[in-house]
């Protein structure tokens, strides 16, 4: 917490946007963005009496802020040295005022998308990170266009855990048929994340092209902070998105898309400095064992996909294991205390849920939830492009090359907060009812075809 103050919210904050738990503005002079946790809408008047209640005694012990800094302390203390401090913001908690909050709450009623509207904001919890969405380009000599461009990708998951290996199709593919029959979407996407993390060339860059034709909430592109291609906007427009990254007139949509691909390719295959050196090696080369040498070491693809692979058995395991005694949060707590500090987070990790004599039992959960963090994160690579291009050899090795130039870039990754121990019974829900409606609306299609 930054003293007691209360942090004043800059006046040339922007609606930067919003998932399911969190809203963001920007914060375009202090280079951060404050992201504001969000909770249900209550239901008619006693609903509202019981919350503020509830918001009293919560505000006496200081309890929102309690849990927020829970929350901080995981991403900062498992999620960032398991991903790379090169990846993952900083974080730090601010106290928000009730008179600053009623009057931004009340302006962003007219931005917000309709359907987030059922959940408001959480004043009591709110934390600044890092904008993404700046590219740091103090050290750079050669002369940059005037604009930045961040593509922000939700990639979902990649592995495929033990007990998920029989499903017909990886779990973001059979989701599609369910949010098609919700309405949450009205065409089928051809991504596949399981593509994008093949660390395969030709498989990755489809991927992207695939995101571009449909991008649902898995890929935005950002000018300058703000929005310019999403789900929301027509796919035809991508065409003048393109011209302005690649700052081009004259060349063909083809060969800017081509290019765009050559880009984000090469980002999310870039080599990074490997994490800290680990003195038990136990488990953090296991997996780089079953990759072999499919991604260059330490590039975020890599990175992700390995918190991924914390989940060797899948939800069913988890599931029936669980009891309905297990505390909700409790295991975020107990995981940051009994790390041992020696090892790197993955063995410690994995030390303490393969110990026979496991002091605290919901830690068996942690690689669980904490791969279903890393199923859910979000990257964002931000690029501006070199104008002149009379760069050095260490500004050439330092930069992204493609056929239509050079580009700065930044790679980082977010929305690392903990997910409650009801995420499993939740996923075992889904998967039922996935398996289910994937099974209905192909029996229908064979139906039709027939
Ligand atoms: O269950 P999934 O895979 O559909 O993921 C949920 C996401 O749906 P998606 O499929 O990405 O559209 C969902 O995203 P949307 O609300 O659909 O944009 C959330 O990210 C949700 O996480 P949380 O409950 O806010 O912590 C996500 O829930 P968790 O699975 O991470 O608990
Ligand atoms: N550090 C950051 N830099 C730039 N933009 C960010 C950053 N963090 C979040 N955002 C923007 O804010 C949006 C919402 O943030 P975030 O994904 O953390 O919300 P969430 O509700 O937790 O998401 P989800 O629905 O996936 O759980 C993101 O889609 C992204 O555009």
């Amino acid at each position: 917490m930054i003293g007691d103050n209360i942090f004043e919210i800059p006046n040339d904050w922007e609606y930067r946007g919003e998932g399911n738990s969190h809203l963001v503005l920007g914060l375009p002079k202090l280079k951060m963005i404050l992201r504001i946790r969000k909770r249900d809408k209550p239901r008619g008047l006693f609903q509202w009496f019981l919350l503020l209640i509830y918001d009293f005694f919560c505000w006496w012990y200081d309890s929102y802020s309690k849990i927020e800094q829970r929350d901080i302390n995981f991403h900062l203390k498992v999620m960032r040295p398991l991903l790379g401090c090169e990846y993952v913001s900083d974080a730090k908690q601010v106290k928000l005022s009730t008179k600053q909050a009623k009057i931004i709450e009340e302006q962003l009623m007219k931005i917000r998308p309709d359907f987030r509207k059922h959940r408001i904001l959480h004043f009591g919890r709110a934390t600044l990170f890092h904008d993404f969405t700046i590219l740091e380009t103090k050290n750079v000599t050669a002369e940059l266009g005037d604009d930045t461009f961040s593509v922000e990708i939700k990639p979902k998951k990649g592995w495929i855990p033990f007990s998920e290996k029989c499903f017909p199709e990886c779990i973001f593919c059979m989701n599609q048929y369910l949010k098609l029959e919700t309405g949450r979407i009205t065409k089928s996407s051809s991504y596949c994340p399981k593509n994008l993390f093949s660390g395969d060339e030709m498989k990755v860059k489809k991927s992207i092209l695939s995101l571009i034709d449909n991008p649902q909430n898995n890929l935005r592109i950002f000018k300058n902070g703000i929005i310019v291609y999403d789900e929301n906007k027509d796919s035809s427009e991508v065409e003048d998105v393109m011209r302005q990254i690649f700052d081009m007139d004259n060349v063909k949509l083809e060969m800017l898309l081509k290019s765009f691909c050559e880009v984000i390719f090469k980002c999310l295959t870039r080599r990074s400095e490997p994490l800290p050196q680990c003195k038990a090696k136990l488990f953090c080369k296991w997996d780089q064992t079953i990759l072999g040498d499919s991604f260059p070491s330490g590039c975020i693809l890599e990175r992700i996909l390995s918190v991924q692979m914390l989940d060797v058995e899948g939800t069913k395991y988890y599931n029936k294991v669980l009891t309905d005694k297990i505390s909700e949060w409790g295991y975020v707590k107990n995981l940051i205390d009994e790390l041992d500090s020696k090892m790197c987070v993955k063995c410690a990790l994995l030390t303490l849920t393969n110990s026979e004599n496991l002091r605290r039992k919901d830690l068996i959960f942690a690689p669980y939830l904490v791969a279903a963090v890393a199923n859910d994160c979000s990257l964002m690579i931000t690029m501006r492009k070199v104008r002149k291009e009379k760069l050095n050899k260490i500004e050439k090795e330092e930069m992204i090359k493609c056929d239509l130039g050079y580009f700065v870039v930044n790679i980082g990754v977010f929305d690392l907060y903990p997910k409650p121990m009801s995420t499993i019974r939740k996923h075992e829900m889904r998967n039922t009812k996935l398996l289910h409606v994937y099974d209905t609306s192909r029996n229908s299609e064979k139906l039709k075809i027939n």
